[in-house]
């Protein structure tokens, strides 16, 4: 599916800019235009692959160029404030050309985390196709104000966007990795499963057109109904034998009942393993399960039986199916996109902060009154000694 992707803040501009390396690496052909908008100068700058004239410096008349510190609150109104300068960089999108807008955002730092609800609701206000979220959850271990900003701009993303994709960094971080190395890592994993997902549904005319090719109505309907989204995804080398001893024995190494079981077992892998949010995959409300591979890998009987069992897993009876033609990999993969997850341990966790953090704010606020009270009736007793 042809997306505009938009990257808002520094962990939102990186990620857009893998998602432009895997783009060009693959031919995926899924980025129609790609953004960076960002208050921080140097991050703008750091960026490899957005085009210059779609990077985007807002807030300069707040922050000059130096960004907000982790003060999502600001990030929110500079988004706000600025909103024009984003359009006229969206004016360029030829926006008739795309299924859908892809915001990009860090959820524990400001400018992403406060603008990119900001922006969503904008362009939602404004186009007709869905504007989806990619968002990032910070680290556990990255301290409080991380936490707190991300339990709070996650609710206000979930609201804003047709629907809101999720990576946990938490759930991805690896022991003694530095954090840039970490974060180049991670960002590949990133763009790997959503890129690929997104390339699926976006096979042009003339190439390996299959009859159960996942176009991009199946993946936009698995993403209707809004919510939060997650990613499975798992692989396996194949032995492709096309040359000489395929050609003498007319056997390239293919068996059907292999390729069904393969297939089967990876979708399970997927559901199973790592998401990119990791939940309980029985509370998901839908599901596609879209196959990847060499052509001759990749079996209708498999991905049937893979999709049933899903179906099985949820409950669910929105569990779709297909394929993503790969013809020079030796590579057979299966995606799983489960939407409209409700079971999720870190979102709870999140809400938890959300919640202590507000009656924090209530008990101080009432303090705060009644310590005013008491200085107005001092005050009252005081004047009535004078
Ligand atoms: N996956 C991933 N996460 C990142 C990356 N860089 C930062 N983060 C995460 O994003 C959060 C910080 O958000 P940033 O995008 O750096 O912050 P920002 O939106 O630019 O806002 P300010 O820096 O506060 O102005 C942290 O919680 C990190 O976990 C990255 O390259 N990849």
């Amino acid at each position: 599916m042809k997306l505009a992707l938009i990257g808002f803040g520094q962990a939102g501009g990186k990620v857009v800019d893998e998602f432009l390396a895997f783009d060009e690496r693959t031919g995926g052909g899924f980025v129609e235009s790609a953004i960076a908008v960002n208050s921080a100068t140097t991050d703008l700058q750091g960026l490899e692959r957005v085009p210059e004239r779609n990077r985007v410096l807002v807030g300069q008349a707040r922050v000059k160029g130096h960004g907000v510190g982790a003060d999502n609150e600001l990030g929110a109104a500079i988004a706000e404030a600025d909103i024009d300068e984003i359009q006229g960089a969206i004016d360029r999108i030829p926006v008739h050309e795309i299924d859908a807008f892809l915001v990009v955002a860090g959820m524990g730092g400001g400018t992403g985390s406060g603008g990119a609800p900001v922006l969503a609701k904008h362009l939602r206000r404004i186009y007709t196709q869905p504007v989806y979220g990619l968002g990032i959850l910070p680290g556990t271990d990255e301290g409080g104000i991380y936490t707190l900003n991300a339990a709070r701009s996650f609710r206000t993303f979930v609201d804003e966007v047709d629907n809101l994709l999720v990576f946990d960094n938490d759930a991805w971080r690896s022991a003694g990795e530095s954090v840039e190395g970490g974060y180049d890592r991670i960002n590949r994993e990133i763009v790997e499963r959503f890129g690929l997902l997104f390339a699926a549904g976006e096979m042009d005319e003339g190439d390996h057109v299959a009859e159960s090719v996942v176009d991009s109505s199946e993946i936009i309907n698995t993403l209707s109904g809004g919510g939060v989204s997650t990613i499975g995804y798992a692989s396996e080398t194949v032995e492709i034998d096309d040359g000489l001893l395929s050609s003498l024995t007319g056997d390239d190494g293919f068996d059907e009942g292999t390729a069904t079981n393969r297939l089967t077992s990876l979708v399970r892998k997927a559901a199973l393993g790592r998401l990119t949010l990791p939940c309980d995959v029985a509370s998901a409300d839908r599901g596609l399960v879209v196959a990847t591979g060499p052509p001759s890998r990749l079996n209708r009987k498999g991905v049937e039986r893979g999709r049933q069992w899903l179906e099985d897993e949820t409950g669910s009876m929105e569990i779709r199916g297909g394929d993503y033609p790969l013809p020079d990999r030796n590579e057979v993969g299966t995606i799983v996109l489960l939407s409209g997850v409700t079971d999720v341990p870190r979102i709870d966790q999140l809400q938890q902060v959300a919640i202590e953090a507000q009656e924090t704010t209530e008990d101080v606020r009432a303090q705060a009154d009644e310590e005013f009270a008491s200085l107005l009736d001092t005050g009252g007793k005081l004047d009535a000694l004078f």
